[in-house]
């Protein structure tokens, strides 16, 4: 069975999305506008925020009812440099239309976080208005290189996330860019905040040059402020996603609010 080798709650989904995305490939697509550079944005100096579209995750349950539009508007507004949509519909009650209203309602770069299994997936997310898609170093493995090489022939840039040493090795093998180390497990779930820190140093000392995301689990400024310096940006859903003022919530999380 394709994706046989991939654990827990994270096998589910991609197993789940692969049955339901081979139908689709294949299917004429529209053609995608013109975006914004994510990496770009993400260069910007200081530390960038990716600030997520999240309704529910495994690991949370229900996290918010939000429009997302309306979310995205506020996040913009609150200086996030980017955002990201989660458009997976069973564990994240996430949709394709969910980034296509947030495509219409912000110039911002978007991320689409979705489960990538198939190509068919990088030219979707591109003509639904995504600068980037998200590959799983724990998903894809050794085939991370020909989803990267599938990206740029779509048109997309590509985050790809690792979570411990040999997936980084991988990601750096096969020539990632943007580089997102996810402090969250997503086997067994857990989440420890030392890890993007970890991970980020030693990808530094192997050379690695390109962009460095911290993703999943921040929720205070002071967990974010250590991140600056080793970081180009940071990616950050429940927390802000759940305090209902979402524009206040990305001020004081980055230091820039009035109550900061
Ligand atoms: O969030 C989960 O529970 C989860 C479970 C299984 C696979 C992926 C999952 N989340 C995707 C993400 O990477 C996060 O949405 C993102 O990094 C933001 O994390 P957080 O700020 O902790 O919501």
């Amino acid at each position: 069975m394709r994706w046989a080798h991939v654990p827990g709650v994270l096998g589910e989904i991609v197993r789940r999305r692969w049955e339901e995305v081979l139908p689709l490939v294949g299917s004429p697509l529209p053609e995608p506008p013109t975006v914004p550079s994510f990496g770009g944005a993400l260069a910007e100096p200081g530390l960038s925020l990716i600030a997520e579209v999240k309704r529910k995750s495994p690991s949370q349950g229900d996290i918010a009812q939000l429009d997302p539009a309306q979310v995205a508007r506020q996040y913009a507004e609150g200086g996030a440099r980017a955002i990201s949509v989660l458009t997976e519909p069973h564990y994240f009650a996430g949709s394709d239309q969910d980034l296509r209203k947030v495509r219409g309602a912000v110039n911002l770069p978007l991320l689409r976080k979705d489960f990538t299994v198939h190509p068919y997936q990088l030219a979707e997310a591109r003509s639904l208005g995504a600068s980037a898609a998200l590959l799983i170093v724990a998903v894809l493995r050794e085939e991370t290189a020909s989803f990267l090489e599938a990206a740029h022939q779509a048109g997309i840039e590509a985050l790809v996330e690792v979570h411990d040493e040999a997936e980084l090795e991988i990601a750096l093998e096969a020539g990632a860019t943007i580089l997102g180390i996810n402090n969250r497990d997503l086997t067994t779930l857990e989440i420890n905040l030392e890890t993007a820190p970890r991970l980020g140093r030693l990808a530094r000392q192997r050379g690695y040059s390109g962009l460095l995301v911290a993703e999943s689990g921040y929720g205070r400024k002071e967990e974010i402020v250590p991140l600056e310096g080793l970081f180009d940006a940071v990616l950050v859903g429940t927390s802000l996603a759940r305090s209902g003022s979402w524009r206040q919530a990305v001020e004081v999380l980055m230091g820039r609010g009035i109550f900061s």
